[in-house]
């Protein structure tokens, strides 16, 4: 049997880096997702395969070795989400190295101690061929390693002894609500071996789906009952959360009451989306008024996130020529106002010129989700 999870990877629409320090930001799950395969192998056949189709790497540890390296864990493994300690990210180090990762795509290498730890902390020693492959642009900003711990996470609790699923279902089933929170919560101890110190509203997006504000941990649905429609262009210029998330904390203690008050300006922004989305429109006008708020209020986010220091010049670039067309844009995504299919076209093509990727994505919509093959 195969055991396949997809989930969604999100757009914040407000509120992020301030949400890395408790203060509220509200997100959206969009409709590209990342997929993890995991096929059990016959016992005697000593093998652990990743597949990391995207970034086109493999590899192949035998359980004997993994077992070694990870001696000093003990057994058995704590069936709640773990952390992974210092010392062990170095084991795992070991275990990478030995396979000779590309100097190139050194920046991955953490995705691969983030699978090790929740495939033997979840999963144990099992031989298993595991693929991964996604719709997801990595490191672009729309929660490619939370979508990546998610569906992970997700296709090694459906394989374990803590969820009891229906595994004669046929097609994409959901978790129920204990299931999925477990999911999330071994997701955000991944999140954590990639970002270094993650809020919880990426993973919680991509488990739960459709619209969520975040804040100090804790997640509320949001309804929304407007349409949303977002330009998405993906600059293409590599960064790393981890490093942006620190230099905005770096930033934090430097200047300590300068970036308390910025930091309230973007919950406030979040707060105001987050009640824009839920009202009820009365008419076409109310509407297009409550797009041209979504429309300043990414103009002010953005500005205050310049401030904190993590826009770039590639952005601003993005920013400008989207001005050109009267579109409001931030940083993650584009949008807010009414815009014709033709002005779309035109930006697409400008920002295209710079060497940009833009595309539409369809925003809400399903969390993490499972399937089982029986064919083989
Ligand atoms: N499909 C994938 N294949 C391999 N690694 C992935 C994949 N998706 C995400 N990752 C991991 O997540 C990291 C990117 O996460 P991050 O810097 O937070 O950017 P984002 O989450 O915005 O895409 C990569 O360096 C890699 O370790
Ligand atoms: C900057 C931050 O708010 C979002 C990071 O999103 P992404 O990994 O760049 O898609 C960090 C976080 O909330 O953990
Ligand atoms: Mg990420």
């Amino acid at each position: 049997m195969e055991v396949t999870a997809r989930a969604p990877g999100k757009i914040i629409l407000a509120g992020e880096h301030a949400v890395v320090h408790g203060y509220t930001a509200v997100a959206s799950s969009i409709d590209l997702y990342t997929v993890f395969s995991i096929r059990l192998r016959s016992e005697d056949d000593d093998t652990v395969n990743l597949k990391l189709n995207d970034i086109g790497l493999d590899f192949s540890w035998s359980v004997r070795r993994i077992k070694e390296v990870l001696s000093h864990l003990g057994s058995p493994f704590s069936s709640t989400p773990t952390s992974c300690s210092l010392e062990t990210i170095k084991s795992l180090a070991t275990l990478v190295d030995e396979q000779s990762f590309p100097e190139t795509k050194i920046g991955l290498a953490s995705g691969v101690y983030a699978f090790l730890w929740l495939y033997t902390s979840i999963l144990g020693f099992k031989p298993a061929t595991v693929t991964v492959s996604s719709e997801l642009p990595v490191g672009a900003g729309l929660g490619s390693s939370a979508a990546y711990c998610v569906s992970l996470s997700a296709a090694l609790l459906a394989l374990s002894d803590s969820v009891k699923l229906d595994v004669s279902q046929k097609g994409w089933s959901t978790f129920n609500e204990t299931e999925a929170e477990l999911v999330n919560k071994w997701a955000f101890e991944g999140e954590k071996i990639i970002h270094g110190r993650p809020s919880g509203v990426d993973n919680s997006v991509s488990t739960f789906g459709n619209v969520i504000k975040f804040k100090s941990g804790v997640m509320t649905r949001v309804n929304s009952n407007m349409p949303l429609r977002m330009l998405i262009t993906n600059t293409k210029v590599g960064r790393d959360t981890k490093a942006l998330v620190a230099n905005v904390s770096a930033r934090k203690s430097r200047h300590p009451d300068a970036m308390c008050s910025v930091l309230n300006a973007i919950e406030a922004i979040s707060d105001e989306w987050s009640t824009i989305i839920q009202s009820h429109a009365v008419d076409d006008l109310y509407l297009s008024a409550n797009e041209e708020k979504l429309g300043e209020l990414m103009e002010m986010n953005q500005g205050l996130l310049l401030s904190i220091g993590v826009s770039h010049a590639s952005i601003e670039n993005v920013l400008q020529t989207s001005m050109k067309y009267k579109l409001a844009s931030k940083l993650t995504g584009a949008g807010g106002g009414d815009i014709s299919g033709e002005v779309i076209d035109k930006i697409v093509e400008e920002l295209g010129s710079f060497g940009y990727q833009s595309f539409t994505a369809g925003i809400g919509g399903k969390g993490v989700q499972i399937s089982f093959d029986h064919s083989s």
